[in-house]
């Protein structure tokens, strides 16, 4: 069932929403309090540097502890992104048969990553999370699945396209910055991918939920690919990132900053880095009263490219810490481990993380 359909009928969360006592999205440490905030970098500036400058060590420093950063300066108009904002959020409030058209079932039972719906769910044990979801292929462009594009409103696929053409512009600046913070060359991750490498939009719709104390909007998890471009919701918050990781971490709230896009890396990054930058955990709580609505672009290899640590980051006081995988799977070991209750597993050398509601 959607959970847009369930939040409008039940007073009490179903038991396949409510996480296991250990998990209670409040038994876990939260705080408001900030070792160093989650900086916010110029891209205008980041584009400027040479490395060595303020912007270029400020996001090799975010990188190094957050995993993750907002950029603004980005030269997306404001207008663009609060205009797609108001059409996933007007897409979401259509009526079930007009969403529909663009499910993610085929004959109303068999799940493709595509299109509208639920998350998969791989066992009758998994918790299940509050939200719906839109999940695009964006690209190769040849390749895209327009049955799956929704045709109300409007205005939806024209202002995705043009969003698409922004985020892949910001992402190629992006990587090449985090390969000159690195001491890579420059065009080192850009490298990676193929003119196959695909790319996914991801529209994440989070009605009301009555016990945001029982519920997780997303549980915790770190996404699977190379880079996440996300654009919040500007008047619900709700994203949490794990600091420090493992049992000890302690979960800090993302600020909403006005204009500013969320990037964060994922674990391709993290073993092609050999670890210096981290693929954060994160999650995402629920609100009683407000529906939130975020849109994540997802920037992955081709499922058949091997990564490994670059061998210019790995030497006798870095020895290699991820051994050879190929980037598909990442994706079966992410739902594997995502469907379990914790998308994250501890690193451990030579193993892959895993983790990522993206499929
Ligand atoms: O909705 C958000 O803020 C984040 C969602 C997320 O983590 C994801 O889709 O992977
Ligand atoms: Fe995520």
């Amino acid at each position: 069932m959607l959970v847009q359909e369930l939040a409008a009928k039940v007073q009490q969360p179903p038991s396949r929403y409510v996480q296991p006592e250990q998990y209670h999205p409040v038994s876990l440490a939260v705080s408001a309090e900030k070792p160093d905030p989650i900086p916010v970098i110029d891209l205008s500036r980041l584009l400027a540097a040479d490395g060595a400058d303020d912007e270029g060590s400020k996001l090799r420093l975010a990188l190094e502890s957050w995993g993750l950063f907002l950029v603004d300066n980005h030269e997306i108009e404001t207008s663009l992104m609060d205009d797609l904002i108001n059409a996933s959020r007007e897409f979401f409030h259509l009526p079930l048969e007009e969403k529909q058209k663009c499910s993610n079932l085929i004959d109303g039972k068999h799940f493709q990553v595509e299109g509208y719906g639920n998350d998969p769910v791989a066992s009758k044990d998994q918790t299940l999370d509050w939200l719906d979801r839109l999940h695009l292929r964006v690209e190769p462009e040849d390749e895209r699945n327009l049955v799956h594009w929704p045709e109300h409103p409007k205005c939806f696929r024209a202002l995705l396209h043009q969003y698409i053409l922004n985020c892949k512009r910001i992402k190629d600046c992006i990587l090449r910055a985090m390969a000159r913070a690195l001491g890579l060359e420059e065009d080192y991750i850009v490298a990676q991918f193929s003119n196959k490498a695909p790319s996914f939009a991801r529209f994440n719709y989070y009605p009301p939920c009555p016990r945001p104390d029982l519920v997780f909007g997303v549980k915790p998890h770190s996404d699977s690919g190379v880079l996440t471009i996300l654009l919040m919701d500007k008047d619900v918050g709700g994203l949490q990132v794990l600091k420090d990781g493992g049992d000890d971490g302690v979960w800090y709230d993302v600020p909403i900053v006005p204009g500013a896009l969320l990037v964060n890396v994922g674990d391709a990054v993290e073993v092609l880095s050999n670890g210096f930058f981290k693929s954060p955990v994160h999650r995402v709580m629920t609100n009683q009263e407000r529906e939130r609505v975020s849109v994540a672009m997802f920037y992955r290899l081709d499922p058949e490219m091997e990564i490994e640590p670059a061998a210019e980051l790995v030497d006798e006081r870095q020895p290699k810490r991820y051994g050879k995988t190929k980037s598909k799977d990442y994706t079966t070991r992410l739902f594997e481990t995502f469907a379990r209750g914790w998308g994250h597993e501890p690193m451990e050398p030579s193993s892959t993380r895993s983790g990522g509601p993206e499929s």
